[in-house]
């Protein structure tokens, strides 16, 4: 498990998240220890002047520059585009007045004319630099400067944002209001913030380069530090290794509830096994018995026909790891199979029906919770679990997995996984391909072989969902849910962590 504390060194610092407030406290805390401020923004508008040219060649440039320290970041650009030979042209919100310290500095530098900010100023640019408004925006765009993002929205010239689109929040990824610049590209600084992964902040970002502009790794740990972009860095030490003198029985055995939609859970069960369960078994009702049986010798196939033989056949204590929903079909039996998963306190996949069944009723579900949980929940069954979190999906999700006691990865393109303490991994590497039926049949398996092979929950759900969008990557754009598992195996083998 990867514990996190105040102080202690950060996991997969490279990966980390930083709220808009903590990018303030980590730039505080640079400047504590002796880094200018004025630097920082020398830094900072240095990296928005060498992405600006490492992707166009020079031509016309107007940058729009805030009241604030995002201004005074468009204030360098400018003066170094400029020197750089760059035709560039300057516009200011307001009368300059309310720019102070940093940005003052940086404002006394620029040896252009300033103009006041105007749509009709766009006129002749070619590329322009949103330096409006980035972690101080407070409140919905209005004004000259709504006026100007909105023309140059329509305009069809690239945009550079710095830090953040203007009237986009760098903690939710949404508009502050009805209007956020669309950019081709944003530079932001030291660390992303969730803004910046979660839909539709993504994609109003365009290209995002991270630049270091001198805050030293050292201020990290006197940070939160509880959100990562998902990736193999924040749960490889986790991932289970395979030993040439280590058996099956080394690597767990998951079993996977069958209902009446077959496929479902043959494509968790040989998810499960791909991933490297040591034993994948199916409890599966005697009609299916054959379906499953012919899904692959190398899974077992236990005669289940009700919930009182899943009861009896779970208390076997090999099978550590119980896959509860692909399949299931909606109706009562999910509900009694996942209560009895979870009476075990062993660790358990809820997915599809498993949660639908809890609708209405989280709570007593909730209160069966003994050991690992991993909910695996999309858009709509996470509102019908949890109908009244309001926010954005990081911050929901928290909030379901601190109310569950369980991790819940809530799927999307921007899946989040989080755990009930407060750790929070965005995915970014889900291909639109997975938007595919049986997606989530493949992921609920993938976390339970993981489960299986003794990983956390956290690191197991986490892992299951990048494992997901690689082979999806893998599989292409005539992707079927069948061709993943497989595809998952070849991730693994092609990757350095397994
Ligand atoms: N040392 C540092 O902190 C560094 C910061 N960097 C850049 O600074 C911005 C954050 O600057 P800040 O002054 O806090 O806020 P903004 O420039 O984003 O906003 C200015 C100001 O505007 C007011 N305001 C907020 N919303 C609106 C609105 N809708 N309309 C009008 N006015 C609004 C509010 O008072 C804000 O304070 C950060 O994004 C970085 O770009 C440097 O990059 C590194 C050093
Ligand atoms: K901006």
């Amino acid at each position: 498990m990867i514990e996190e504390a105040k102080g202690a060194a950060p996991v997969a610092p490279e990966a980390l998240l930083l709220s808009v407030a903590e990018m303030a406290a980590a730039d505080r805390a640079a400047m504590a220890r002796g880094v200018a401020g004025t630097e920082l923004m020398e830094q900072a508008g240095r990296a928005v002047e060498l992405a600006i040219r490492a992707r166009w060649s020079a031509r016309p440039t107007l940058v729009l520059c805030g009241p604030g320290n995002n201004g005074g970041d468009g204030f360098v650009a400018a003066r170094r585009l400029q020197a750089a030979g760059w035709p560039v042209r300057l516009a200011l919100l307001g009368t300059g007045d309310g720019l102070t310290g940093d940005a003052a500095h940086h404002a006394a530098l620029w040896e252009g004319p300033v103009e006041a900010l105007a749509p009709a100023g766009l006129a002749g640019a070619e590329l322009i630099v949103d330096a409006l408004f980035g972690a101080g925006l407070s409140r919905p765009l209005e004004g000259a400067a709504a006026a100007t993002v909105e023309a140059a929205n329509a305009a069809a010239v690239p945009l550079v944002a710095v830090d953040v689109p203007s009237g986009l929040s760098g903690d939710t990824g949404a508009p502050l209001g009805p209007l956020a610049a669309e950019a081709a590209l944003t530079v932001t600084f030291f660390r992303k913030k969730p803004g910046h992964l979660l839909y539709p902040g993504r994609r109003l970002c365009g290209e995002i380069r991270l630049a270091d502009i001198g805050i030293p790794d050292s201020v990290l740990p006197e940070l939160a530090l509880k959100a990562w972009q998902n990736g193999p860095a924040l749960w490889r030490s986790a991932f289970p290794r395979r030993r040439p003198e280590s058996h099956k029985y080394d690597y767990g055995h998951a079993v996977v509830a069958g209902g009446p939609m077959t496929g479902a859970a043959r494509l968790a069960a040989l998810a499960a096994l791909r991933v490297g369960a040591g034993l994948v078994s199916i409890a599966a009702r005697p009609e299916d018995r054959v379906i499953y049986a012919l899904a692959s010798p190398s899974l077992i196939v236990r005669d289940c026909a009700e919930p009182a033989a899943w009861e009896a056949l779970i208390e076997d204590e090999r099978l550590n790891a119980l896959v509860v929903g692909p399949g299931l079909g909606r109706g009562d039996t999910a509900w009694q199979l996942a209560h009895a998963a979870l009476a075990t306190g062993r660790a358990t996949v809820l997915d599809a029906d498993a949660v639908t069944a809890a609708e209405g009723r989280g709570h007593a579900l909730f209160r069966a919770v003994r050991g690992p949980v991993v909910l695996t929940p999309h858009d709509g069954e996470f509102r019908r679990l949890f109908p009244d979190l309001e926010g954005d999906r990081l911050v929901r999700a928290r909030r379901a997995a601190e109310r569950s006691g369980c991790v819940v990865l809530l799927k999307g393109a921007d899946g989040v996984v989080a755990a009930p303490d407060g750790r929070a991994a965005i995915t970014v590497n889900a291909p639109p391909a997975l938007a595919t039926a049986g997606t989530g049949d493949v992921l609920a398996g993938t976390i339970g072989g993981l489960l299986a092979q003794g990983m956390p929950a956290f690191e197991a759900a986490a892992a299951g969902a990048w494992l997901q969008g690689e082979a999806a990557a893998l599989a292409g754009a005539g992707m079927i849910s069948q061709d993943l598992p497989e595809r998952i195996s070849q991730v693994l083998r092609g990757a350095a962590f397994s």
